[in-house]
């Protein structure tokens, strides 16, 4: 397995608050793996930085061996880095067709005057896209509602929507923030299943997750932390059982402890 992405002793501090600090973990090609930890122990703020919004004030974040570190966002996600937001950010009166189409203008090749002269390569170009938007919805499972309003749809398709609109653009790593944030069970369930699919199709998953049957069953591997610092890292039953986790989530009982010392 070779490194795709890796950070490699990151740290940002916000005035005198450390929210991450020296943190290394890897992720290889092909793998899907979970950024977990209480509420506020810093993973937006790792998305941040990998995303090029913040710039670590510390270490380094390696893409492919490369330094990335201190990139803008738009040169990251020319790389191939592409993220999903927690908050739904659809255009309201566009389809769902047209919402996923709109994630493609990242990779189009044209410029503005071949769209303006109607050349044949741009209509070639237009055709490729409409192609590709409808395999990426039959992947998702949306074809039959490709013709609605986007927003007038239930909350867990209009994440799926969101989803397909940034996978159309063909990242090489997609980070998820909270994808079943919100999804009723079903979703929830339904949710595991695409997140396979993207992975089998060639592309890498990090994703930030609080629902622990999304994390313990789709992932490979897991990073734990917790006050900005890495506590553990493993695979589900690693995790699952080790005992810095179980403390952080649920929080020591010091009065608890007293009682049985
Ligand atoms: N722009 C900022 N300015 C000041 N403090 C910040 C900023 N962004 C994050 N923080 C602080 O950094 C710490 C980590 O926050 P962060 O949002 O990354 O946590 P989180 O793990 O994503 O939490 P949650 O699970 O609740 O979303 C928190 O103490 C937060 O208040």
């Amino acid at each position: 397995m070779s490194a795709l992405l890796e950070l490699a002793g990151i740290g940002i501090s916000f005035g005198g608050l450390r929210a991450v600090d020296d943190l290394s973990f890897t992720v290889g090609e092909g793998q899907i793996v979970a950024l977990i930890g209480p509420n506020g122990a810093g993973k937006t703020t790792v998305f941040n930085m990998i995303t090029g919004v913040y710039r670590p004030n510390g270490g380094k974040i390696l893409w492919y061996n490369h330094d990335i570190t201190g990139f803008a966002p738009h040169r990251i996600a020319r790389l191939g880095i592409m993220r999903t937001f927690q908050t739904i950010r659809l255009f309201s009166d566009m389809s769902v067709f047209e919402n996923v189409r709109a994630g493609c203008h990242l990779r189009t090749r044209q410029h503005w005057w071949q769209g303006l002269a109607g050349l044949p390569s741009q209509r070639r170009e237009e055709a490729e896209i409409a192609d590709r938007t409808s395999d990426i919805l039959k992947r998702l499972d949306l074809e039959t509602v490709a013709d609605e309003r986007a927003i007038a749809l239930p909350y867990g398709v209009q994440r799926r929507v969101e989803l397909a609109r940034t996978l159309i653009a063909n990242p090489k790593l997609v980070i998820l923030d909270e994808p079943a944030a919100g999804l009723n069970d079903r979703e929830s369930a339904k949710l595991n299943e695409t997140i396979f699919g993207i992975r089998d199709s060639g592309i890498t998953v990090l994703l930030v997750e609080h629902d622990m049957n999304v994390v313990m069953n789709v992932t490979d591997h897991i990073v734990v932390i917790n006050f900005g610092r890495k506590i553990a890292e493993g695979n589900a039953a690693t995790i699952r059982n080790n005992q810095q986790v179980i403390e952080a989530y649920l929080g020591r009982d010091d009065d608890e402890t007293e009682e049985a010392a």
